[in-house]
């Protein structure tokens, strides 16, 4: 047979109506010859937690000094090692949360906190004071440096704009020196919007700030480049930072820190490519907390190292316990869909990625079983799981729900892993029909407690016109079976017996005799259970009155197991096509 083919037509696009000529694109940096696309990342950053500090200072509600506690506790034990934890010369807050930390000694040893200000002589007094008596501590002093904040904000050339930023460090030099004694103190300089800013004259600003400092060995400066508004592509960041990197003097004293935003959704992607450009350190706040769409994403970072196969250096292993907090500590809800720590995250509706999920889990499992393994200790690799929910502390349980998207694949695996069921592949098809009458009929999701439900109703519950009540069997020298069987009908106790080469043909064979017409197609039972008590589970598929039906029958002992299975059959056959009167039995 030959096909013609057939016309397509292809939608025009419309002018959007929208005044896009009001924006101007971004300039690229040019870096012809730059290394960055082809470098790997191979170790975590240093990090550095901005959450009580940009992440506080965006929130509706600024964090209560409990609450401030609290995330700052999360922080330490989820392995942060540089925090910065406010902004002392805003408020007596701020102020007095420093000094909390300070007096009651909460800072571990490992740990080390920073502060920043702005370049003005009365808040770098304050704020150095606030450090005063912390073991381990940094300033971060920051200044805008782009055109637009010269010409509009600060009203500066250039050259004054170097000259703020030099005389704000020679300030923090003064009053860590008056303030803080002999105390570990470092010093951090942002040119604020960095991205905005000519690469040239950053690096130029920075070096006049580094000139202050005298950066040395076990003497480093922090040079920390700001996407303070994220405005361009994450390519362009990766050449701003590598051209930054190589025409920096004294790099190796100085550590490039990469602090995102995500005005434009790609400040994951951005801190990845900085990293690959030779940044060092990256500052954000967890869940992508922070001014306007946020600050790049903590959470996101370390587990997408983590996925590679890197140690991200901070534990995510009870990733519900940090969202928990932190949403706790904000007051704003993480979304269901977030990277790695959203509710629905592991989650699949849709039958074909329930299909391979399941799939996926099985032959792991398989895996695991011939290396003598747990599936915890063998590489993962599954189908739309790109981690093991298991190593962020999340069970399997929510992998699969089920709604009017789903299939077999979904249905089967939730009797499966809430109820050791494995129903074969048609008893499976036929009862993912009958959810799927449910969720047409209601829509929403059918939850597993629900489905178990409309399980033992269609399946294990039903005991009209047919119910048994007691059976035994006999086995001749030639191996054929007979069945004596007590069955209710329709309430009415009836005796009947039956011949055949074991005891559900057996059985068959009496109700045969006795006008219900059973042929049975495929049978097949496992233990649900081991033990003593185990359960066991029998599935026969019958042809019933020219229907195709599955019944399924739970008990201790298999034979009987088997012939309820086959009862069940019959009764749903009945509930099908069988009239009301049954045909008369053995036993009548
Ligand atoms: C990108 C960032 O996230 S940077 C951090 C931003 N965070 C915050 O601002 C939170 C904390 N800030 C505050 O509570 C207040 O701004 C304070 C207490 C620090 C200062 O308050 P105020 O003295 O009332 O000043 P205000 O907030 O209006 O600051 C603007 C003034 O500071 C100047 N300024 C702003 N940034 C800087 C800087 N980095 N260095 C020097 N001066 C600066 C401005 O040019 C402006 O000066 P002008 O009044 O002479 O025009
Ligand atoms: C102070 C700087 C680092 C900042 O928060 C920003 O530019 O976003």
């Amino acid at each position: 047979m030959t096909i013609q083919p057939r016309p397509v037509t292809i939608p025009s696009q419309q002018p959007s109506g929208m005044p896009f000529q009001r924006y101007t694109a971004f300039e690229p940096v040019t870096v012809p010859d730059r290394t960055w696309p082809d470098a790997k990342i191979t170790r975590a950053p240093r990090w550095l937690s901005t959450d009580l500090r940009d992440g506080n200072q965006a929130l509706i509600d600024p964090m209560s000094p409990s609450r401030k506690m609290t995330m700052f506790e999360l922080l330490v034990k989820m392995g942060y090692k540089e925090i910065e934890v406010g902004f002392p010369a805003a408020s007596q807050t701020d102020f007095d949360f420093v000094r909390q930390l300070i007096v009651e000694d909460r800072i571990p040893d490992d740990v080390r906190i920073s502060v920043l200000t702005q370049a003005r002589e009365d808040l770098i007094e304050r704020t150095v004071e606030s450090l005063a008596g912390a073991p381990r501590s940094t300033v971060h002093l920051y200044n805008a440096t782009a055109p637009l904040f010269r010409r509009v904000v600060f009203k500066v050339s250039e050259a004054e704009c170097i000259a703020i930023a030099v005389r704000g460090t020679e300030w923090v030099m003064k009053y860590a020196e008056q303030l803080l004694g002999d105390a570990d103190f470092g010093y951090q300089y942002s040119p604020e919007i960095f991205t905005q800013t000519p690469t040239d004259f950053a690096v130029e600003v920075c070096e006049r700030v580094s000139d202050v400092w005298q950066p040395q060995a076990g003497r480093e400066i922090i040079l920390n480049l700001p996407a303070t508004v994220e405005m361009s592509t994450p390519n362009t960041y990766a050449d701003q930072i590598e051209y930054f990197s190589r025409a920096l003097t004294r790099r190796e004293h100085s550590v490039i820190s990469l602090h995102p935003h995500n005005d434009r959704g790609t400040a994951v992607a951005a801190s990845e490519l900085g990293l690959m450009a030779g940044a060092d350190r990256v500052e954000g706040c967890l869940f992508g907390h922070g001014e306007r769409t946020g600050n790049v994403d903590l959470v996101t970072l370390a587990m997408n190292l983590f996925s590679q196969g890197i140690d991200p250096q901070v534990n995510l292993s009870d990733i519900d316990e940090v969202r928990r907090t932190v949403e706790y500590c904000t007051q704003l809800p993480v979304h269901p869909r977030h990277p790695y720590a959203g509710d629905l995250v592991y989650t699949a509706f849709s039958g074909s990625h329930q299909d391979a999920i399941k799939k996926g889990l099985e032959d792991l499992e398989r895996i695991a079983a011939e290396q003598g393994k747990p599936v915890g200790e063998i590489p993962w690799e599954a189908p739309y799981l790109p981690i093991d929910p298991k190593d962020v502390g999340r069970t399997y349980e929510a992998v699969i729900r089920v709604n009017s998207q789903s299939g077999k694949g979904g249905v089967a695996y939730v009797l499966k892993a809430e109820h050791s069921l494995d129903l074969p592949r048609r008893a499976q098809i036929e009862f993912s029909r009958v959810i799927q009458q449910r969720t047409d009929a209601e829509g929403g999701e059918v939850t597993p407690d629900e489905i178990w439900a409309i399980f033992r109703s269609e399946y294990l519950d039903r005991e009209e016109p047919y119910d048994l009540v007691s059976f035994s069997s006999t086995t001749d020298v030639d191996g054929d079976d007979r069945q004596e069987v007590r069955l209710a009908v329709r309430g009415e106790e009836q005796t009947f017996t039956g011949m055949g080469n074991g005891p559900v043909a057996a059985f068959v064979d009496g109700m045969r005799q006795a006008g219900a017409d059973i042929r049975v197609l495929d049978y097949a039972e496992h233990a649900l259970s081991s033990g003593g008590d185990a359960l066991a589970a029998a599935y026969v598929e019958c042809e019933i009155e020219g229907e195709i039906v599955w019944g399924i029958g739970i008990h201790h002992n298999i034979v009987t197991a088997s012939l309820r299975a086959v009862v069940c059959a019959a009764n749903r056959a009945q509930a099908i096509t069988i009239p009301a009167t049954p045909a008369p039995l053995i036993g009548d």
